[in-house]
């Protein structure tokens, strides 16, 4: 549905030269919700603003139900453009207008006729929970009711797709929760395609079906978001993930299980119910090694549990092997994350 082909986006200013977006390719299928996170200044933003072609590739194909916009005349890219909705961490609200004409306003644009715009309006206005705040003025709602102007004014013209710019980056904790909500029904009840830009993994755990990770312009991670979370590929996901579960290994950690001559720190990611099997009791009894759990959390992505523990196991050098390879067979994700001692077997120590 969405396809970005190799784009690139440079910027000229003054004599220099700023690439904001760097060889991107990217796919969103119909009714996905698909998250782009990355640091302030990653080329997020940028991005997001060339679904639409509100902003223009130096290079690459934006295609939108296989239509390369950059192909279409003035007329045509309008009619695409009405089929893509857009919400601001900023809200854009017409503070003039109430709630009722903000959002009536987009379909006299449109030149809806006038009779259709009461009926739709009072949808929409239902659709996102303001029915009752339909006389009042930006100024007398608070954050989280003027972003649920703005969903409701992106979605007057139902549009297919939803670019979410940081639309919940100014509210607080519990408005964002109601927010994201708000976006997870509208894509079940209306199978809109929602491509979201953030620098909370709190939002794309919440929301997102699969995410791309973008650092320095370019997208240096993608996949699904149970992949990204249990086993991340890049320092900069690792980074943003810590905020969700902290897998670090202390110096004073290290210094503890150096006791243990050789032996592994595993990280292993339970899905759903496995969170349930005892692994660590069937591997302690079946290969005599010894395990203990070195951190612990659980994260909820769409609501499934995903389980993240890492575990520190020592003993018998081939029974610790046995152990690895049943993990891997058992659980969602199992990898060694960090061998101690490793000198200790070529010496001979385990053997
Ligand atoms: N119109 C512009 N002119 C010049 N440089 C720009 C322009 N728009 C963006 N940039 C630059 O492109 C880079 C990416 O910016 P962008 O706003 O896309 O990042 P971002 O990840 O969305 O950041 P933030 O989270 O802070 O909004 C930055 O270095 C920015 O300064």
């Amino acid at each position: 549905m969405i396809e970005l082909k190799n784009i690139n986006k440079s910027f000229g200013v003054g004599k220099t030269e700023i690439e904001a977006v760097k060889n991107i390719n990217i796919h969103v299928g119909k009714g996905e919700i698909f998250g782009v996170i990355g640091f302030s200044g990653a080329g997020k933003s940028t991005l997001l603003r060339m679904v639409n072609l509100l902003e223009k590739p130096t290079s690459g194909e934006v295609n939108i139900n296989g239509k390369n916009l950059l192909r279409l005349n003035e007329k045509e890219l309008g009619n695409t453009r009405k089929k893509i909705g857009i919400i601001f961490q900023q809200f854009n609200l017409l503070s003039s207008y109430n709630v009722f004409d903000n959002v009536a306003e987009i379909l006299r644009m449109n030149r809806v006729p006038k009779k259709e715009i009461q009926q739709k309006v009072e949808e929409l206005l239902a659709l996102v929970g303001l029915d009752d705040k339909s006389k009042q003025y930006p100024a007398q709602l608070s954050g989280g009711q003027k972003q649920r102007v703005g969903i409701a004014r992106a979605l007057a013209m139902d549009p297919e797709i939803l670019l979410c710019d940081e639309a919940t980056s100014a509210l607080d904790p519990q408005t964002t929760d109601s927010i994201l909500e708000l976006l997870l029904s509208i894509n079940k009840k209306l199978g809109l395609t929602i491509v979201l830009i953030t620098h909370e993994m709190e939002v794309i755990k919440k929301t997102c079906d699969r995410v791309a990770v973008m650092d320095k312009g370019e997208v240096i991670e993608q996949g699904s978001v149970l992949d990204i979370f249990s086993h991340p590929q890049q320092v900069t996901t690792k980074n943003f993930l810590r905020n969700l579960y902290d897998d670090t290994i202390t110096e004073e950690m290290m210094e503890n299980l150096q006791g243990f001559g050789h032996s592994y720190i595993l990280r292993l990611a339970f899905r759903g119910d496995s969170a349930l099997d005892p692994v660590l009791h069937v591997i302690s009894s079946k290969y005599s090694v010894v395990t203990n759990i070195v951190h612990g959390s659980i994260n909820y992505l769409k609501g499934i549990p995903l389980g993240i523990l890492m575990v520190h196991i020592s003993g018998d050098y081939d029974q610790m092997k046995q152990a690895i390879t049943y993990l891997n067979d058992t659980v969602y994700h199992a990898e060694v994350s960090l061998e101690i001692n490793q000198n200790q077997k070529r010496e001979g120590v385990l053997q």
